[in-house]
């Protein structure tokens, strides 16, 4: 049955930024080239274009993106397209707006702009009158602390609904993590050993081999904290901790994710160190003096029944050694029983979920070599090779506003939660050390982890260079 918020228009706002021309369009062109495209596309900017150079703008990013473009596919999808030049704090773009929209009902509004910007678009579009059935997707940052992020949400719910308002977060969209879901709950075998009982400690890594680059005006305010850990890896360990969902509504799932938020206590300064990579301050944008972290690593716990004890650690940082997202659990060491030989060596078995860039599951296990030796056996699955390709994030996102699917969307109690279990570092942060490029970042990191397994080198599988 089709969702009474399914789109009959599509607008978007900003789409002449990065954001826009580097995921949106090619998310767009290949939504198009499934057959999944219905209705007008309205693009929104302060640049002065015609329709004719929004398209030619639109073919450039569709071919920058890779792959090849065909040409009967992206005709049908620049014959939607149109663009409306203007100012976004002017009423007059809004009621020109709601012009080229007559005789559309269920417009989606997707804002791919400066944040500062979600509060008067909103007001805009309410005093319009073009809201009432609409919803509209705000990408992230959602707020830059907990109460600016309580503050914005005042001010678009002063014209939507909850409902109304999808916060993009495109983690969210990424196939592996939805997967997550499925992979604890489909198999027993996974939803038995995914419990305090099974499991010593967590370990979430989001590394990256490139550094800032051309983002540094916007980073250096922001920091890696902020970036990643607030918002995607706090979603992760959402998923990863969480009871089944009772049904298949955004709500079920939703409520369940919120629930280990809420068990998380707000992070105590001591157990969180930030790094910063040598070179980090000569990076045009950024202050010479500049005391942001491109390094972010901490230690939490969710004190609930499932997983009171077991600590969490969360890395991520820019100019590490590889490009990887993954999850961790490592299981508790199993009973020293007399008839294994030198049983000290058995190292803990290891589920790991790997995110990006490759996605899939690797099961460590431990074995007897020939000559009496403890070996490491790993059980690998490549999720593409075994599903077949994932739809990349922000296609799968798109897909799901226009169609009505709330369930990829952050719900504003969540975001409120993991702010407020970051808010005291951000409140007093620790000192920043340098690290090398290339390295693991501070190693200050490694006082986090002590009593646990020390951090393990992500999985690469093989084939993928480092
Ligand atoms: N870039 C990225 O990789 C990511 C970005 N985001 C978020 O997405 C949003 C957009 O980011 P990004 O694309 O990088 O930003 P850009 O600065 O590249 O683009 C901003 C867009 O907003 C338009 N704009 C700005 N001010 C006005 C105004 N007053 N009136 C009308 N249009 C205006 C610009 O139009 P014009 O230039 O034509 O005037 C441009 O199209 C931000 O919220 C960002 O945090 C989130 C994740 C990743
Ligand atoms: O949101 C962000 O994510 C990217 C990393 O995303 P991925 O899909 O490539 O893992 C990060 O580089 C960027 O700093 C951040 O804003």
């Amino acid at each position: 049955m089709p969702s009474r918020w399914e789109a009959d228009a599509l607008v978007i706002f900003g789409i002449t930024g990065d954001l826009a021309q580097r995921m949106t369009i090619p998310a767009l062109y290949r939504l198009e080239r499934r057959g999944l495209l219905d209705g007008p596309i309205i693009g929104v900017a302060g640049s002065e274009l015609t329709d004719a150079e929004l398209v030619v703008r639109a073919r450039k990013s569709v071919e920058e993106a890779g792959g090849p473009v065909i040409d009967a596919i992206f005709d049908r999808l620049a014959g939607r397209m149109s663009y409306l030049s203007g100012d976004a704090t002017d009423p007059a773009l809004y009621e020109r707006l709601a012009r080229m929209l007559t005789g559309r009902r269920r417009p989606l509004f997707y804002l791919s702009m400066p944040p500062s910007l979600f509060g008067p678009i909103v007001e805009g579009l309410g005093t319009a009158r073009l809201t009432a059935q609409a919803r509209v997707a705000v990408e992230k940052p959602f707020g830059h602390d907990l109460a600016s992020a309580i503050e914005l949400d005042r001010q678009l719910r002063q014209v939507l609904e909850e409902e109304q308002i999808l916060r993009v977060d495109h983690f969210l969209g990424k196939e592996p993590v939805i997967e997550l879901e499925y992979l604890r709950f489909a198999n027993t075998a996974m939803a038995e050993l995914w419990q305090r009982g099974r499991v010593e400690s967590i370990q979430i890594t989001m590394a990256e081999t490139l550094g800032v680059g051309s983002r540094g005006t916007f980073y250096d305010k922001v920091g890696c904290l902020r970036d990643v850990v607030q918002n995607h890896l706090l979603l992760v360990l959402a998923l990863v901790a969480m009871e089944p969902p009772v049904g298949p509504s955004a709500k079920d799932l939703w409520d369940k994710r919120v629930e280990v938020l809420r068990a998380i206590p707000a992070v105590e300064v001591g157990n969180y160190v930030r790094g910063q990579y040598a070179g980090y301050r000569q990076t045009p944008g950024v202050a010479p003096d500049s005391t942001t972290e491109t390094y972010a690593a901490l230690k939490l716990e969710i004190n609930n029944w499932k997983w009171a004890g077991v600590p969490v650690y969360i890395r991520a940082g820019k100019h590490l050694p590889v490009k990887d997202t993954e999850v961790r659990l490592i299981l508790k060491e199993p009973p020293r029983l007399g008839f294994m030989p030198d049983p000290r060596r058995v190292e803990p078995n290891q589920i790991v979920v790997r995110i990006d860039p490759l996605a899939g599951m690797r099961l460590q296990l431990c074995a007897l070599g020939e000559s009496d030796e403890w070996r490491t056996v790993p059980l690998d699955t490549i999720f593409a090779r075994e599903l077949g390709p994932a739809m990349p994030p922000y296609e799968r996102l798109m897909l799901a506003a226009l169609t009505g699917d709330s369930r990829p969307f952050a719900r504003q109690d969540a975001i409120v939660e993991s702010w407020r279990i970051v808010q005291p570092l951000l409140s007093y942060p620790p000192p920043v050390h340098p690290y090398p490029v290339g390295s693991w970042g501070p190693t200050e990191a490694d006082r986090l982890v002590a009593g646990s397994l020390p951090w393990q080198a992500p999985w690469v599988p093989e084939g993928e260079s480092a």
